[in-house]
């Protein structure tokens, strides 16, 4: 069924949900439950996925992707352990309601992209069922059971810009004044989340000299982020997880110097990668830039992107 036809399904609920990047990342050491803490400044960008879920006698997913060379879909599963099924199990458990539900995911996030694109699913998953069940629940209980079913989700139901801690999913919302506007480079295979994370513990343990173990706020980004130019935030672009990106994915360094190459202002890995996202001056540079990157050929899709944009959102029945 198309989403088109499940849009006009009476009792039908879809949700839009932002892909998010980190514009600062620092990880600190490996924690005892196999997690790292997290010092980081989540952005959501313009580029969603849509959530659409019914009342139905079986637990159904179906994934669409949009714009033909987006997101690639191929490797999601479509069981109990898509994050958005796992998303309606807990909400279910946590109501005492039969979490049988109809789920339509159309993808535009890339799929293991580093921009949170299963954890957008999960939060649409849990704001569209609200919804549909006519809940009423606290916006802080939607956010704890975000937290349970991944760090990035509880930052995919709220969106903005915002500091994360802990795992990640303690958000504090940060002032980011007017608009950004990002070019998002799309590789062609992408990346496991714990593997980059396994990755950097073992480049630090082979430089253990060199890795004091800080993780300090920042400060700096944070008030380059309250004036809004862009001129300033670029250099402040952080990723400890770059280097391990990188080294799993050495290309990764000839797309980031495309984008550089290109007029960007300043280029980063977002979250474990592979996708890229650079910073520029305006609209129309990023449009500029975007055209030339997909020319070097460094990219499997290149698009542009603005941020910051609101979470998981409920969209008008006639959209
Ligand atoms: C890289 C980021 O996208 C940055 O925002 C997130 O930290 C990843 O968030 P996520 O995909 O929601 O990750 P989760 O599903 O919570 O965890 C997946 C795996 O990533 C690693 N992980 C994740 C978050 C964290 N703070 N420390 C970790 O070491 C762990 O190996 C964990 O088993
Ligand atoms: N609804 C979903 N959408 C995408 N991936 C899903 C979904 N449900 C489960 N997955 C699984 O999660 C894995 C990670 O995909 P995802 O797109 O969330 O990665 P990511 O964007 O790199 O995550 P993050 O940025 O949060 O670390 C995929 O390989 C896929 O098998």
């Amino acid at each position: 069924m198309s989403p088109a036809s499940l849009s006009v399904i009476s009792g039908a609920v879809t949700v839009r949900v932002p892909a998010k990047i980190n514009l600062h990342l620092g990880v600190g050491p490996l924690r005892d439950d196999g997690y790292h803490d997290l010092v980081t400044i989540f952005q959501a960008l313009s580029l969603y996925d849509d959530v659409t879920v019914a009342r139905s006698a079986a637990t159904t997913v179906t994934m669409s992707r949009s714009g033909g060379r987006g997101a690639d879909t191929e490797s999601v599963p479509l069981d109990e352990n898509n994050l958005a099924v796992r998303a309606a199990r807990a909400l279910g458990e946590h109501v005492g309601r039969d979490p049988r539900v109809s789920i339509d995911i159309v993808k535009r996030i890339p799929v293991a992209g580093g921009m949170a694109g299963g954890s957008a699913d999960a939060a649409g998953a849990l704001v569209a069922l609200a919804a549909l069940w006519k809940l009423d629940i606290s916006r802080a209980e939607i956010l704890e059971l975000a937290a349970g079913l991944g760090s990035d989700v509880p930052f995919s139901v709220q969106g903005g810009t915002a500091l994360g801690t802990g795992r990640g999913e303690q958000l504090m919302p940060v002032l980011a004044r007017g608009e950004l506007h990002w070019v998002l480079a799309l590789a062609r295979e992408g990346l496991s989340t714990p593997k980059v994370f396994a990755e950097l513990d073992r480049l630090r343990e082979n430089r253990a000299d060199e890795y004091s173990g800080a993780n300090p706020r920042p400060d700096a980004l944070v008030q380059a982020l309250a004036g809004g130019r862009p001129q300033e935030i670029a250099p402040l672009l952080h990723n400890d997880l770059q280097p391990a990106a990188l080294s799993l994915q050495p290309a990764l360094r000839r797309t980031l110097r495309a984008g550089i190459d290109a007029g960007a202002l300043g280029g980063i890995v977002s979250g474990s990668g592979p996708t890229c996202a650079f910073l520029c001056s305006g609209a129309e540079d990023a449009v500029a830039v975007a055209a030339e990157l997909s020319g070097a050929g460094v990219a499997r899709s290149v698009r542009t992107a603005a941020g910051p944009v609101p979470g998981a959102t409920r969209k008008p029945p006639e959209e």
